[in-house]
């Protein structure tokens, strides 16, 4: 699993580093790694290094100072550079005079316009991990000249203009080609990628000083590893059945996406209970499919919620898979009817897992605020109140256990905003809580598989859950890939 740790944590452990450390030498370790980044960038797009032009746009802090010493670098491989100061007087001095030494020159925010439209890549080394609040004037002014070129903006440490910790934009911001970091990664290079575009990470022997991390990103080869594969003492049962509970006579589909996404994503047995018995048996024969919870065998874990309504019905399927003492993940109409009666909670012995996976609208319903901006705080927030892991939907999903983990998904792409996926999702689930992963691995992992899926049946157009549940195989074949 990848750690990603807050800015407080990574300036805690810079400025421990530092103190041990010869002046300067972090920076330039810093800096040499993102001025290899910037002409391994020139060589792929312009097929040269040495004569072409790079524009560093300088802040007035470190990040500045990383940029102008990269831009010292460059100038050894023969690239014209020019640093546009924003602050002439509080630009990094040691870096500023490096690039002088090196034949690189700089000029005022004036003159910035002429040689931002001449340059072959952007530096945007405005601000990093001190940024406060949306850019100033001055630099979003920058920002917007460096926008508009053709020429890549390669980011050091992070995108100005996107908030460190949260990935939150407000105003005018880079969005990088590529993004260069040091030492760890923040949050921002997991929650905003589409501003931090590909990240490199440099290392500058920061990662012993860090400790444990804030958030983690699973990587494929985790899910590989946690995905459960049939062994030959195996049977249909071994390996975790999972009840679904979904769906009305009125409104089958969610009944039939999501036990057709438990049925690919894992060899168990998938049980059905509910008034869609007909639709799902006929569309998936390998479920067993019973008309009302009661009569369900026994499963190691439920999925409840999707179409069953949000009435006193709904409300005692609900109650009834509570209290089986399995694992259960409850979406969408559970997720409203635990949100306007907690109370029904009470039904769940102590230490039974739950797991949420509100989209933005449940999570108010559930909270009586939206997730705002920190989306790992506002899932951690609703993990404490409901004793639950909270999967919390959005373009990065973010899930969070009870104990504090948290994870943020890899996005890949915007192609899961269809409908009916979500439901596909909630069976990837409760399926790995019914092969018995830990709840917060679980959701974690099924999250980044539905993305995965996604993308795959997306193939970049349009696509569908239909689409997406025969998707999973794939997917899951990908992953498995990586772990050979
Ligand atoms: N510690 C090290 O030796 C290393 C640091 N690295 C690089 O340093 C930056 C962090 O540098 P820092 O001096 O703390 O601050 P910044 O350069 O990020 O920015 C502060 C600077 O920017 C101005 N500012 C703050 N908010 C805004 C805003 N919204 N709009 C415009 N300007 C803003 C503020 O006034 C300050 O002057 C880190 O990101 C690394 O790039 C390396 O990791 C190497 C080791
Ligand atoms: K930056």
């Amino acid at each position: 699993m990848q750690g990603i740790w807050t800015t407080e944590r990574i300036r805690e452990a810079e400025d421990g580093l530092l103190a041990v450390t010869p002046d300067g030498e972090l920076m330039r370790r810093a800096a040499f790694g993102l001025a290899t980044q910037v002409a391994a960038l020139l060589a792929e797009r312009t097929a040269a290094v040495s004569g072409r032009r790079v524009v560093l746009l300088v802040g007035s802090g470190n990040n500045g100072g990383d940029a102008l010493w990269a831009g010292a670098f460059l100038r050894r491989r023969g690239v014209s550079v020019t640093a546009v100061l924003l602050s002439p007087d509080k630009a990094h001095p040691a870096g500023l005079a490096a690039l002088r030494r090196a034949g690189g020159r700089s000029v005022s925010t004036a003159d910035g316009p002429q040689w931002i439209a001449k340059a072959d890549v952007v530096v945007d080394g405005i601000v990093g991990i001190s940024a406060r609040g949306s850019l100033r004037p001055a630099a979003a002014q920058l920002v917007e000249q460096a926008e508009q070129v053709e020429a890549p903006v390669v980011a050091v440490d992070l995108p100005s203009g996107v908030d460190p910790d949260t990935g939150a934009v407000d105003g005018p911001h880079v969005t990088a080609t590529r993004t260069v970091t040091f030492g760890a990664l923040k949050p921002v290079h997991a929650l905003a990628p589409q501003e931090c575009g590909e990240v490199a990470l440099v290392d500058i022997g920061l990662r012993p000083s860090l400790g444990e991390p804030d958030l983690y990103r699973l990587e494929l080869a985790d899910i590989a590893g946690a995905w459960p594969v049939p062994g030959p003492e195996d049977d249909k049962y071994s390996q975790g059945v999972v009840g679904i509970a979904a769906g009305s006579a009125a409104y089958p589909g969610a009944a039939v996406l999501a036990s057709g996404s438990a049925v690919r994503a894992t060899a168990g047995m998938v049980r059905y209970a509910g008034h869609a018995a007909d639709v799902v048996r006929a569309r998936w024969p390998e479920i067993v499919a019973t008309g009302s919870v009661t009569d369900a065998g026994r499963v190691q874990a439920w999925v409840v919620g999707p179409g069953i309504g949000t009435g006193t019905e709904g409300r005692d399927v609900l109650s009834h898979i509570l209290g089986q003492g399995v694992p259960v993940c409850a979406d969408a109409d559970a997720t409203t009817i635990i949100a306007r009666s907690s109370e029904v909670l009470d039904a769940r012995d102590p230490g039974t897992p739950l797991v949420l996976t509100p989209h933005a609208g449940e999570y108010e319903r559930l909270m009586g605020h939206g997730p705002g901006a920190d989306r790992p705080a506002a899932a951690r927030a609703a993990a404490k109140k409901y004793d639950a892991v909270v999967l919390l939907k959005g373009h990065c999903t973010v899930v969070a256990a009870p104990d504090g983990r948290a994870s943020v998904n890899t996005p890949r792409g915007s192609w899961l905003a269809t409908a009916g996926s979500g439901d596909v999702l909630t069976g990837l689930v409760g399926s790995l809580l019914a092969a018995g992963l830990d709840p917060w691995l679980a959701a974690s992992a099924a999250a980044q598989v539905h993305s995965l899926a996604g993308a795959l049946a997306a193939e970049d157009v349009p696509t569908s859950a239909s689409a997406l549940v025969d998707a999973i195989p794939a997917a899951l074949r990908l992953i498995r890939a990586t772990s050979h």
